[in-house]
């Protein structure tokens, strides 16, 4: 066969194994061609041992700080989005210089950054503390902890920390509160690697060895390790309670839904410094959307500016993720890239209130004119959340939803902040380890 009866228009000859990065993810501007083993830095001082994952943009590895004698992250950004994101700013902002450990920012700690050249341009590289998600809705691992009280609580202490500094996230929703690992670094990467086994990798043969400079892909590419499975396997005692909750990925989003069928763009980042300037798209799944954005959205197709109190929103829906009640709005977006237009009569339906300037909305909505979402409609609802926790062994049930209903408040000006949050009773008798002093600094909007 010639090259030229490839049917296939990729690079490379594989296809898409689980876990790994698009084919022609390697070209001019794209991904950096990594493979196990390397040492990257200036000097070189990371040692890759395993690949941990790939982002809309990057990939993100294992690897060995011979420096530090420590296990770290290392996200390294593909070429084009290099000095165009904000996220090594917001990560600096987020960053205290030696924490102490009882008082450790609740925001994932950037440890070192630097820039790395390959055949395909300047990559980026974020060095992070180690973390496993609390919960991730697209993987199915075994590591699963028990969401406590506690931890509801230092979720909000890690929004508090983060609209202390003036941030707001914008990609609220489970997968992006992770939890800190603790007591990894004390093994050699050998032995790390000894436990591990072989990695699964997929070799990359290019269709025309012409056509593409073999310095700008690696010979394979890697199929993610689940750290969480690993940990829980291997050393359990590092995600063993307590528990301590980071807030993450305050990068560049992916193209929503539909877009992805119209247009190719750069990314762009989701978390923004609120110092006036104009709040970037929206980025959340839309089950996490908050009414400012959801609304203006589903009935007049526009984007709406948001800022920290949309994360209020956010956090309450991820609250029911977290303690193991999946689902609290059960929408999907259309695989036709239509937006979840049910979402405004959902929050109405949570809230038990109609905005004036919904009213013409929710009234051409079918489903309203059979069953007009009432006050009792959202008694009963909550009810039924409430029954649901406490099936599911959720501390105090009535509590909790009770919270959730002071955060879920349609309109963002009436919503209480993260640092009031703190002092809601749901949370009376857990340890607060934020500083109050950083919690109620106030931001650029006012909103702390
Ligand atoms: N600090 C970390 N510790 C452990 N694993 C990580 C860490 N950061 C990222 N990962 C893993 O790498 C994967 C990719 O992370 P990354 O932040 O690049 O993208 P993402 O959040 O999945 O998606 P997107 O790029 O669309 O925001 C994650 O899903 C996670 O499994």
């Amino acid at each position: 066969m010639s090259d030229s009866d490839w049917s296939d228009d990729s690079l490379f000859m594989f296809s898409d194994p689980n876990g790994c990065e698009p084919r022609d993810a390697y070209s001019n501007g794209g991904l950096c061609p990594i493979k196990l083993g390397d040492v990257l830095g200036d000097p070189p001082r990371y040692r890759i041992i395993s690949r941990l994952g790939v982002g809309s943009y990057s990939t993100v590895w294992l690897a060995c700080d011979r420096l530090m004698s420590r296990t770290v992250a290392l996200k390294v950004v593909e070429a084009k989005q290099t000095g165009q994101s904000k996220e090594l700013d917001v990560l600096q902002r987020l960053t205290v210089p030696a924490p102490v450990p009882s008082r450790t920012p609740r925001a994932i700690q950037l440890l070192d950054a630097f820039e790395t050249t390959s055949a395909n341009g300047i990559h980026q590289v974020f060095v992070t503390e180690l973390v496993v998600r609390i919960l991730d809705p697209w993987c199915i691992s075994p590591f699963q902890p028990r969401v406590t009280k506690d931890v509801l609580r230092q979720t909000v202490e890690a929004l508090a920390f983060i609209h202390s500094r003036g941030i707001a996230h914008g990609d609220l929703y489970p997968a992006n509160f992770g939890l800190a690992v603790h007591g990894f670094d004390q093994l050699s990467n050998t032995a790390i690697c000894e436990m591990m086994g072989a990695a699964e990798i997929f070799p990359l043969l290019p269709h025309s060895p012409d056509s593409v400079d073999p310095n700008s892909f690696p010979p394979y590419v890697c199929g993610a390790m689940d750290l969480g499975a690993f940990l829980l396997k291997r050393f359990p005692e590092t995600v063993a309670p307590p528990l301590s909750v980071r807030i993450l990925d305050f990068g560049s989003g992916a193209l929503r839904f539909w877009q992805l069928f119209n247009q190719l763009s750069l990314p762009f980042d989701t978390a923004y410094v609120v110092d006036g300037s104009p709040s970037p798209q929206y980025e959340t799944p839309v089950h996490y959307f908050a009414p400012e954005v959801a609304f203006p959205l589903a009935a007049l197709e526009v984007d709406a500016p948001w800022d920290q109190r949309s994360d209020i929103w956010s956090l309450a829906i991820t609250f029911h993720d977290l303690v193991g009640a999946q689902g609290i709005c059960p929408i999907y977006p259309d695989p036709r890239g239509v937006f979840a237009e049910f979402l405004p009569e959902y929050m109405v339906l949570l809230c038990g209130e109609v905005p004036d300037t919904w009213r013409d909305y929710i009234a051409s909505r079918e489903v309203y004119s059979d069953c007009p979402w009432v006050p009792e409609h959202t008694a009963k609802h909550w009810k039924q959340v409430e029954e649901f926790f406490a099936d599911l062994g959720v501390d105090d049930p009535p509590g909790l939803v009770k919270l959730m209903r002071r955060m879920l408040v349609l309109d963002p000006a009436k919503r209480p902040t993260a640092a009031e949050l703190l002092d809601d009773p749901y949370f009376v008798g857990t340890k607060i380890d934020v500083p109050r002093s950083s919690v109620l600094l106030r931001c650029a909007t006012g909103h702390a």
